[in-house]
């Protein structure tokens, strides 16, 4: 049978966990548990909590000091259907939440600097497991003590149902935010093994003319192998252009075309950038373009 490890160390899942300095303080981190519409009265020592981010917003939640922090005692927040209106339910702090699905079982407990925008995340990515959330925001919310309030939950819940969350097993993405997935390389030839029957300079029109934007760099997409071509693909990227990349490096799969490619485009550089089948420039034309503004009316489909 499969043993479950634990590794008793905090996913910071939607919103990454900076690292802040600690800051000094004479007391320990206090935990505010939210309770939405109105005040929890389940907890003694109540003071309202001042440290309100948005002032238009009602803040209604309380603050007690971590020595009460409790998972069991905390009230489940219905998650709203739709992802919007989340932030108006859950306040945009830091701390810890945990979310349960509709049978109220506890798949997550995370960590977050913005707890609205942690939720929102999850019910867009997995809306079957996020049916209720308990949240306990950490008014001073350096490292310390946003993990020492996770650590809290989760032990509470391991020392009560004998098992980790499912969402924060080891190998769990689901509740993790994946980085977007890029587009592979495009390549010229099937392998430097296979002869060509056609002429390189044909295989690089074709690639130009049939694709709207193609970048020539020197590197992968996800590797450019020189500082030029990385600020162009740190462009393209940016601006959420849809282009194809190849690159003049690959001695593999585009052999001879860092040469060719001189001569078809007559331009003696790296990056190259073509768009409708024309030679836009390098890397100062295209930084020139984007700094206008115009790049994205050019590149657009
Ligand atoms: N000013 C150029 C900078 C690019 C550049 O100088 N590239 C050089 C070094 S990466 C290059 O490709 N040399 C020819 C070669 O390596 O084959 C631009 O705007 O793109
Ligand atoms: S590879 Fe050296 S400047 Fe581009």
């Amino acid at each position: 049978m499969a043993t479950n490890t634990i590794n008793l160390s905090p996913i910071h899942s939607t919103s990454s966990l900076r690292l802040l300095s600690s800051r000094s303080s004479q007391n320990a981190p206090t935990l505010s548990f939210y309770s939405h519409p109105r005040p929890s009265l389940t907890f003694p020592s109540i003071s309202l909590n001042k440290s309100n981010k948005n002032p238009s917003k009602p803040r209604a939640f309380t603050t007690i000091t971590s020595a009460h922090k409790n998972l069991t005692e905390t009230e489940l927040i219905a998650v709203p259907p739709l992802p919007d209106e989340v932030s108006g339910k859950f306040p945009s702090d830091a701390g810890v939440y945990a979310v349960y699905d509709n049978n109220e079982e506890l798949q997550f407990i995370g960590i977050s600097r913005d707890i609205a925008a942690s939720v929102t995340v999850h019910l867009k990515s997995v809306p079957e497991l996020c049916s209720a959330v308990k949240v306990g925001v950490v008014d001073e919310p350096d490292r310390a003590a946003l993990t020492q309030a996770w650590k809290s939950w989760m032990e509470e819940h391991i020392k009560a149902s004998g098992k980790i969350p499912p969402g924060n097993e080891t190998g769990n993405i689901t509740w993790v935010r994946q980085p977007p997935k890029k587009k592979p390389d495009l390549r010229l030839t099937p392998g430097r093994h296979v002869q060509l029957t056609v002429p390189l300079e044909e295989l690089i029109d074709k690639l130009v003319k049939e694709n709207k934007v193609v970048a020539f760099i020197k590197g992968s997409r996800s590797a450019p192998m020189c500082g030029f071509s990385q600020r162009v693909v740190g462009i393209l990227e940016g601006e959420g252009v849809d282009y194809e990349s190849i690159d003049v490096l690959d001695e593999e799969y585009n052999y001879g075309l860092r040469e060719t490619l001189k001569k078809y485009s007559n331009w003696p550089t790296f990056p190259q950038i073509f768009v409708n089948g024309e030679l836009v420039g390098g890397c100062d034309i295209l930084t020139s373009m984007y700094e206008k503004g115009e790049l994205a009316p050019l590149v657009k489909k």
